[in-house]
């Protein structure tokens, strides 16, 4: 396959030749007749998003991985890391072969983390193709899998030996403020005074749990990454301590100031940060300071969240949504699109290991979006392919791609889809 007159995010223009599912070449100009003219259109390697919740097994009515991996796929995400809250949960080796059972039904590449509970079987996880322990949570969210710091040195220690890396949400629950739970909490869904919950689940409590979880890693030489870093505080902490660390897209781009208009559906685990903290977090991902970008693609149906805040679940959805706004941010010229490509690309490879993943080079895998870089649309729940039928970030502008590859194939183009090719990145020579 042939692809001639695509630019790339360093702004070269060249034509791009796929074989066997990999980038043969990238040259000025190929020889051959173009399978596809890009005519001056941006391609991007696919996007890879470590944070996804696809629900599968147990929660299908939220999202499965079809309409999850297909959200994925239309939104340029090639790549997406499903995390253990499941039901069963992934904790043990019969929990991970029953979601590998089920993530077969991908359209995109993925991997499948493990979890961490008092009655997890370690070893038969780590005998299985596992991309990374976690989340590990430190606080409860959604599936109640917080854990107490003795099992956490414990599975820190024991990841360590099979050189696998620990994703923390880290919030510490004596840190919360208990003190708000006397307030009036009124009304329901968009009407709830959800404020309550970014004073509830305080900032102070992340920075204290991202700096526990870099000291218990200390002592055993353990790669910690830690999701969702949601306050300037908690970047600092992790970066500090030599751990990597993610920012989602509603971190990135939501505050405090936006709940009143989202209400309890803007309620997620860390929440929400007051719009000070927001520019902070968003400078420190502007200037590379964070490693990536990533969703915590958390999706409950409006039923469920239409509660009062104490009630509705924690979670927002976002998988299909994170590249098309960060392409927003590159059309505006806030970003480059280099910055671009390492926060959604570049850097999660490298950082979990992906060796064929991540850029467009000789010998790395044709994960390939394609978009046109004028091309701005707003964000509409009813266009998204998420299950649950909503979004945070409706009415925001985004640079959807046309088309999205894994592997060589064609899985998305405009509104249609191909083959569900998508398989275990761990299964595959390590990638
Ligand atoms: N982020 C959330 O608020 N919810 C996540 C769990 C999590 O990532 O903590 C979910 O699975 O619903
Ligand atoms: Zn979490
Ligand atoms: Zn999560």
């Amino acid at each position: 396959m042939l692809i001639t007159n695509a630019v790339l995010p360093d702004d070269r223009e060249v034509d791009v030749r796929i074989e066997d599912g990999r980038i043969a070449a990238v040259e000025p100009s190929l020889d051959g007749v173009a399978d596809i003219d890009a005519d001056g259109k941006r391609l991007f390697p696919g996007a890879i998003d470590v944070h996804v919740h696809f629900r599968q097994p147990g929660f299908s009515h939220k999202e499965t991985w079809e309409t999850g991996s297909k959200s994925a796929a239309a939104g340029g995400v090639t790549t997406v890391v499903d995390q253990p809250n499941t039901d069963p949960a992934t904790t043990d080796g019969e929990g991970f072969d029953r979601k590998a059972e089920l993530a077969a039904a991908s359209y995109v590449d993925y991997g499948i983390n493990g979890g961490v509970t008092a009655d997890w079987s370690p070893e038969e996880l780590f005998e299985r193709p596992l991309f990374a322990l976690g989340e590990v949570f430190l606080a409860d969210s959604t599936g109640e899998m917080g854990i107490d710091a003795d099992l956490f040195a414990n599975a820190v220690e024991r990841a360590g030996a099979h050189d696998t890396t620990v994703t923390v949400h880290a919030e510490d629950a004596t840190l919360f403020d208990e003190s708000v739970k006397d307030m009036p909490a009124v009304g329901a869904g968009t009407d709830a005074n959800a404020d309550l919950w970014s004073a509830f689940r305080t900032p102070e409590a992340e920075q204290a749990a991202v700096e526990r979880a870099i000291e218990v890693a200390g002592d055993t030489g353990t790669d910690v990454h830690i999701a969702h870093t949601s306050t300037p505080e908690g970047i600092t902490a992790a970066k500090d301590g030599d751990a990597t660390c993610e920012v989602t897209t509603h971190h990135l781009f939501l505050s405090r100031d936006d709940l009143e208009e989202l209400g309890t559906h803007g309620r997620m685990n860390p929440p929400l940060r007051d719009e000070e903290r927001r520019r902070d977090v968003y400078e420190a991902v502007a200037d590379g300071t964070v490693d990536m970008i990533a969703t915590d693609h958390a999706p409950h149906t409006l039923d469920e969240k239409d509660a009062g805040i104490w009630e509705a679940p924690s979670g927002v959805p976002g998988v299909e949504t994170m590249l098309p706004l960060l392409l927003e941010e590159a059309r505006q010229d806030r970003f480059s699109y280099e910055r671009v490509r390492d926060l959604i690309a570049a850097n999660p490879a490298e950082t979990f290991g992906l060796a064929r993943k991540g850029r467009i080079e000789e010998g790395y895998d044709a994960d390939l979006v394609l978009f046109d870089p004028a091309e701005a649309t707003e964000i509409d729940a009813e266009t998204l392919h998420t299950k649950c039928e909503w979004t945070p970030f409706a009415g925001l502008p985004g640079v959807f791609p046309e088309l999205t590859m894994v592997r060589g194939e064609v899985v998305y183009q405009e509104g249609e889809f191909g083959d569900a090719v998508g398989r275990n990145v761990r299964e595959h020579g390590g990638q």
